[in-house]
């Protein structure tokens, strides 16, 4: 692994030219007595991914992060953020990472403002260079970012838990940051807030920020994420990107016509299987390909109204991956 130094190669806002995924686990194992929490995992974090954690209640995702984050040491295995190990590495580095996870220790009666701007004299990429204006500037900032800036004044402890967690995610904003890891980053969060968690990890993935995000919803996952990580009982039952995870399953094409019958005759003539379904037909991409099957349709006369490519969808393959073999 290279020696530069962390802020040479990732001071913010340089370019990376290292192949160095931004988080990295090898065997990653933690036990809690006789309950294996994580169990062999092997997890790669690209450098800029959007990496959705999945997996039922209990199945490991919230340890893993903490050993990310070097909140918790492995019982066995590595973990590497950056290339540097955790949780040696920690101070080191831990200023490029941004981390939402559990409720944080906010101080009950000072203001939103006032706690954040602890934590921002608290940051080591601020202070020093940073004078009062500019930790107020990055203050006022994060809490516009998490929709928080109505109620900036306000003390902490009459929060809703939705307000809690956004200026727990303010926190994690205060900086820019290398990489950002949000544990269930929308729990408590009503409809718009889920959009604007939406919104802060699509601008932090459009400047190059890497980001780890655990959710049950797996709408917000396949909505926000280039990268998924499926965890079942401890364990990594699938990582990759979502483009290919998603058609992994046997890929079908929808057909909208109203010629069913004539368009499944022309189907099975060229060897292509098809079964009909309300408003048309679904066609099996093995041995063939959309176009080739859309020709074969029109050539017969069929009426194509409409023709889109199904895809497995998130909920199916995590049902699938993560089901029970009992
Ligand atoms: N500090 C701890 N002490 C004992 N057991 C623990 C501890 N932390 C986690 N566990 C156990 O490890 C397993 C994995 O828990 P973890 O919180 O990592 O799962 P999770 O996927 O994040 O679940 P959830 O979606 O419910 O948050 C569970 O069986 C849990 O009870």
């Amino acid at each position: 692994m290279t020696s530069v130094p962390l802020a040479a190669r990732h001071g913010v806002g340089a370019a990376e030219a290292a192949p160095t995924p931004a988080a990295r686990t090898a065997g990653l194992r933690k036990a809690y007595g006789d309950t294996i929490a994580v169990d062999g995992v092997d997890l790669l974090v690209p450098e800029g991914a959007v990496l959705g954690m999945l997996g039922p209640n209990g199945s490991g995702k919230t340890t893993t992060i903490r050993m990310l984050l070097g909140l918790t040491a492995p019982t066995a295995g590595t973990v590497e953020v950056f290339g540097r190990p955790m949780p040696d590495a920690a101070a080191e580095v831990l200023p490029f990472v941004g981390a939402l996870v559990e409720g944080p220790g906010f101080h009950p009666f000072l203001s939103g403002r006032e706690n954040l701007l602890r934590c921002a004299m608290a940051e080591p990429l601020l202070p020093g260079r940073a004078g009062q204006r500019q930790l107020r500037l990055a203050v006022d900032d994060a809490l516009e970012r998490v929709g928080l800036g109505h109620a900036a004044t306000r003390r902490y402890r009459g929060y809703s838990l939705g307000m809690k967690q956004r200026l727990g995610l303010a926190a994690a904003l205060l900086v820019p940051r290398r990489m950002v890891v949000l544990d269930e980053p929308t729990n408590g969060l009503d409809p718009a807030g889920t959009r604007e968690v939406r919104q802060v990890v699509a601008q932090l993935h459009a400047a190059g920020t890497t980001v780890v995000v655990s959710s049950h919803l797996l709408s917000e996952i396949e909505a926000t994420c280039t990268h998924v990580a499926v965890m079942n009982r401890g364990s990594l039952v699938a990582q990759g990107e979502l483009a290919d995870l998603l058609d992994a399953g046997t890929p079908t094409l929808e057909v909208s016509t109203p010629d069913r019958e004539a368009g499944l005759d022309a189907l099975r003539a060229a060897g292509v299987a098809a079964r009909a379904e309300p408003g048309g037909l679904l066609v099996e991409l093995t041995g063939t390909d959309a176009p080739s099957a859309v020709a074969t349709l029109v050539r017969a006369g069929v009426a194509v109204h409409e023709a889109r490519r199904r895809r497995t969808g998130l909920e199916e393959l995590f049902a699938r991956l993560t089901e029970d073999e009992r």
